[in-house]
């Protein structure tokens, strides 16, 4: 038999669900290269009994309202140039006009994404918002959401960064809010890296995001991007940065670990997607770090492979969308949802559809669209509060 790289004192502490250590953490990383199935092994039993044998997804609509952006990250394509064909900016009509189409095919979702304040930048931005009645991104955002709601889908906003003002402003509406930490590294902000003309992308300015959120006590998903040229050390540093946040303020729902997927025209066309056993260790010790946190993969950009995850501690698939595409990843189709269902069946799990918040942070949110959320929760057989422990 082959020796057991974790200490049995390690393994008993881990399936307590007792964290490790960042040291401990990295020594798991370099000796999951020798043997990850040990480290899947661990992830997995802690992820089924925490999380039981559902694995959950939500039904969205992506809108892409505004994809000018004020920053370059060199990993990205959704950022459009003025005049670009794939400019887009939808008006109110056409944000009524999604709402009903994603109503008639059952989505719950209403994923909001824009670029980081195109208005600071671009004087196209600012014409566009001001004819269309609108004073900055947060005012639009505001206004989409509520035609969302109001046509029943439940928003969720990922913006980029937003002032404590903002994310008061659309707490309100949203039942959550979205903003990915990326990675907490000031590194890859130097010359050469990829955040280098991105400066919301600074850790610091982004972990006060989070932050503020915490004192909002407004639900966030928040999560990595994995193989931008960090160090292993680097993600592990990363996914404790997020469990510090939310052992203080208890707001973090979700954390996305979502990989790197190489773009043409891009600086970082030539850099390689993250290696899937690499991927999958982060999975694991995201699973180990945060033993009850939900953890989710986009199962688009792993086609034909995404169910293997299962096997390493995801309980979350994220928004599959049966209406629009994933503009940040268009290369990438979702997987149909009857496909999904049929995988985790395979796998012994039972896929759910959710809301955009997970029943535990319910208490979070506006009281308003709880009440909304439980009117439609027993008859589309939504994940709902009895779920919640
Ligand atoms: O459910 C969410 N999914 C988010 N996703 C995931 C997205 O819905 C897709 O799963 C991925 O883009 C897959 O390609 C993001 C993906 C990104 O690349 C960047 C930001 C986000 C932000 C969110 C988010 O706030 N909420
Ligand atoms: C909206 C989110 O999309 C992710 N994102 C942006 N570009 C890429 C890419 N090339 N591959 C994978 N994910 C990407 C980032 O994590 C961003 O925060
Ligand atoms: C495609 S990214 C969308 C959200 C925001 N611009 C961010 O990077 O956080
Ligand atoms: S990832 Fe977000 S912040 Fe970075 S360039 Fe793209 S839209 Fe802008």
């Amino acid at each position: 038999m082959s020796k057991l790289i974790l200490s049995s004192e390690l393994l008993n502490r881990l399936v307590d669900g007792r964290t490790p250590s960042k040291d401990e953490a990295y020594h798991i990383y370099q000796d999951a290269d020798r043997n990850p199935l040990e480290l899947y092994k661990v992830s997995q039993f802690l992820r089924t009994k925490n999380k039981g044998t559902v694995v959950t997804y939500s039904r969205k609509v992506f809108f892409n309202l505004i994809n000018l952006c004020r920053d370059t990250c060199s990993y990205c394509t959704y950022k459009s140039e003025p005049g670009q064909t794939k400019v887009s900016m939808l008006s109110k009509k056409d944000i009524i006009t999604l709402t009903d189409v994603a109503k008639k095919h059952n989505c719950t979702e209403a994923l909001f994404v824009t670029g980081e304040r195109p208005e600071q930048k671009y004087q196209e931005a600012r014409t566009w918002l001001k004819e269309n009645g609108f004073s900055s991104t947060v005012e639009y955002l505001v206004e989409a959401s509520e035609i969302a709601l109001k046509g029943g889908l439940f928003p969720h906003t990922n913006a980029g960064n937003l002032t404590k003002d903002e994310m008061h402003q659309l707490k309100n509406t949203n039942v959550s809010l979205g903003l990915m930490l990326e990675n907490s590294s000031e590194r890859l902000s130097e010359d050469g890296m990829p955040h280098q003309f991105a400066p919301s992308k600074n850790p610091k300015a982004r972990i006060k995001v989070l932050q503020n959120a915490g004192e909002l006590k407004i639900p966030m998903t928040t999560g990595l991007l994995v193989g931008i040229g960090e160090t292993p050390q680097e993600l592990i540093d990363s996914i404790y940065a997020i469990k510090e946040i939310h052992d203080r303020y208890n707001n973090i729902q979700e954390i996305i670990l979502q990989n790197f997927q190489p773009k043409i025209d891009t600086p970082m066309k030539s850099s390689p997607s993250p290696q899937e056993k690499y991927f999958k260790t982060f999975v694991a010790l995201a699973r180990i770090i945060l033993p009850d946190m939900n953890i989710q993969i986009p199962p688009n950009l792993s086609p034909g492979s995404y169910s293997s995850f299962l096997s390493s501690g995801i309980n979350d698939w994220g928004g599959i969308s049966p209406i629009t595409q994933d503009y940040v990843n268009p290369e990438f189709p979702w997987p149909r949802i009857n496909e999904v269902d049929v995988n985790c069946a395979n796998a012994g799990f039972s896929l759910r559809a959710r809301f955009p918040v997970y029943p535990e942070f319910f208490h979070m949110v506006n009281p308003h669209l709880v009440e909304k959320m439980s009117e439609i929760s027993d008859s589309e057989n939504l994940v709902s509060a009895e779920y919640a422990k």
